[in-house]
Parts: structure tokens; sequence; C-alpha cells
């Protein structure tokens, strides 16, 4: 099973240092690991220097398997400028790195993947025409085209409503037991993160804070130096732990 360990790495715009020295354990396949941390604390540039997308100290490690293309990273922003339809899209991106013959089991991942994601409905829809929300499933069927071991998603379900949230995060569940992929998600949503990824990553103030299983992970103590609230994890009607806000501290 693939794995990724991240030694002593660190990023930086020009001379603006974002993190520094970031270096975890094995992040194995086959779960979600939540990325979390406030604003601006550097999970986006922490996936593009994970991606090779942004140069930077240490080292980034993957073990465990060969693949062609095994880092993909699904941006925050999944604006669409170009002019093609949802299909010519995802067909573009499982393309992208290899050569244009198509093969018909593409297509039939194509249409596999579109319907997981439940959208074969919108497959000759321009993407232009697409709502917030529609653009980000339609993102994520280009991520999950390209096969990747490891797939880094930045806020995928920030656009998304309830429902389709939760169906996302439990397909993405489902999809990383299943094949053994390891799936990294910078969210916001701390509930989310409890409740579907077994272990978080948290960056604050330039560097990793803490990083292990989430229940021992998200804790009052986290949530108050991390994120200036002050915060409880309660245990809901159906048993699963939540985090409760009581306050902002000023
Ligand atoms: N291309 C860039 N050039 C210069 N600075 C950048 C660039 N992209 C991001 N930054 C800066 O890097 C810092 C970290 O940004 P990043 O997007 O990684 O944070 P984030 O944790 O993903 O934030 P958010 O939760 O708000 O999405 C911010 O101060 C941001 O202004």
């Amino acid at each position: 099973m693939v794995a990724l360990r991240l030694e002593a790495v660190g990023a930086q715009y020009g001379r603006h240092r974002i993190f520094s020295d970031i270096t975890t354990s094995d992040i194995s396949g086959g779960a979600l690991t939540a990325v979390i941390g406030p604003n601006a604390a550097g999970k986006s540039t922490l996936f593009k220097r994970i991606a090779s997308l942004l140069k930077g100290d240490g080292v980034v490690h993957v073990s465990g398997e060969e693949s062609l293309r095994p880092i993909c990273y699904m941006p925050q922003d999944t604006g669409a400028n170009a002019v093609l339809t949802v299909y010519e899209s995802v067909l573009l991106a499982s393309k992208q790195g290899s050569g244009w013959k198509v093969a018909d089991n593409e297509l039939l991942e194509i249409d596999r993947i579109l319907k997981a994601l439940k959208i074969t409905d919108l497959a000759f829809r321009d993407l232009g025409e697409l709502s917030g929300g529609q653009r980000q499933l339609v993102a994520i069927a280009q991520a999950l085209v390209r096969k990747p071991e490891i797939l880094l998603m930045d806020e995928p379900t920030s656009a998304l409503d309830l429902f389709r949230q939760i169906e996302v995060l439990q397909f993405m569940h489902s999809l990383a037991r299943e094949t053994g992929i390891a799936v990294l998600i910078a969210l916001h949503d701390l509930n989310h993160a409890m409740r579907y990824c077994e272990h978080v990553l948290v960056v604050a103030d330039g560097r990793l804070v803490v990083n292990g299983p989430t229940l021992e992970v998200i804790t009052p103590a986290l949530l108050r130096d991390v994120y200036r609230v002050e915060a409880r994890v309660e245990t809901c009607t159906h048993g699963r732990p939540m985090v409760v806000v009581d306050a902002a501290l000023g």
C-alpha cells in the first residue's frame, strides 16, 4: 500500500516563507487524512509543495506503489474558462501525461466515475454553464479519472450542499479503503474531519502543530490554541463525536 512521508518540508513564495520543517510519520493509503488549520495557515501551499507544483526545502517520500502519476492535486478553485463539455474535460484529464489514443475501457471508466458521483446527466453540458457545486463534482471526477496513488483534495466539498458533502466524503472514504490510495483533504468543517478522516494533520503558525489519529488530535485544547474558540468535543445521539463551539475567544 502507498505511503506518503514528509521530511523537513518547507515552502515559500519568493521571500515569503509559509511554513518550514514539516516532518510527518507515514501517511498510509486506505484512509482519509484531514489537513486542517486556520485561513492562510498554508494548507493549499502544503498540497502544492507535496505535488511538486512548488519547490522548497525537504523531501517528499512516496513509497509502496509504482505509478507513473502517483500524486494528483485537486485545487480549491475549480473555475472553468475552457469551452468544453463535462465529458470532454474529464476525458482530457484522463489523458494528461499520456497519449491521445482513447481506449474503450477508458471511456467506460469515465462513465463509471460520472455515475458514482451522480453527475451522468451533466456529461454533455458545457463546463461554463454549471453551478459552483456541479463544477466541484466535475473537478472531483477529473481527479479520480487520473487514478492517483495519492490524492490531495483542497476543500473539495466547500461548494456542495449538506447531502452532497456527506455523499462525497462517504464515497471518498470507501474509495480509499477499497483501492488503498491515500487521500488528504483540506477541510474547515471539523465535524467532517471527525466523522470521515482517520488521521489529522494540523498546520498553523508556519509549522505542523500535530499529526495523528483524529480523536487524539481534535481536542478542546487544540481548538483553543489553533482556532481561538472555546469548544467541546461531545458525542451526538448517534454516538459519533462532534465539535460544539461555544464562543470565539477575544
Ligand atoms: N501564489 C502566491 N503568492 C504569494 N503568496 C501566496 C500565494 N498563494 C498563497 N500565498 C500566501 O500563502 C499563505 C498561505 O496560503 P494558503 O492558500 O496555502 O493557505 P490555506 O491554509 O490554504 O488558506 P485557506 O484556508 O484560507 O484556504 C497566505 O498568506 C497566502 O496569502
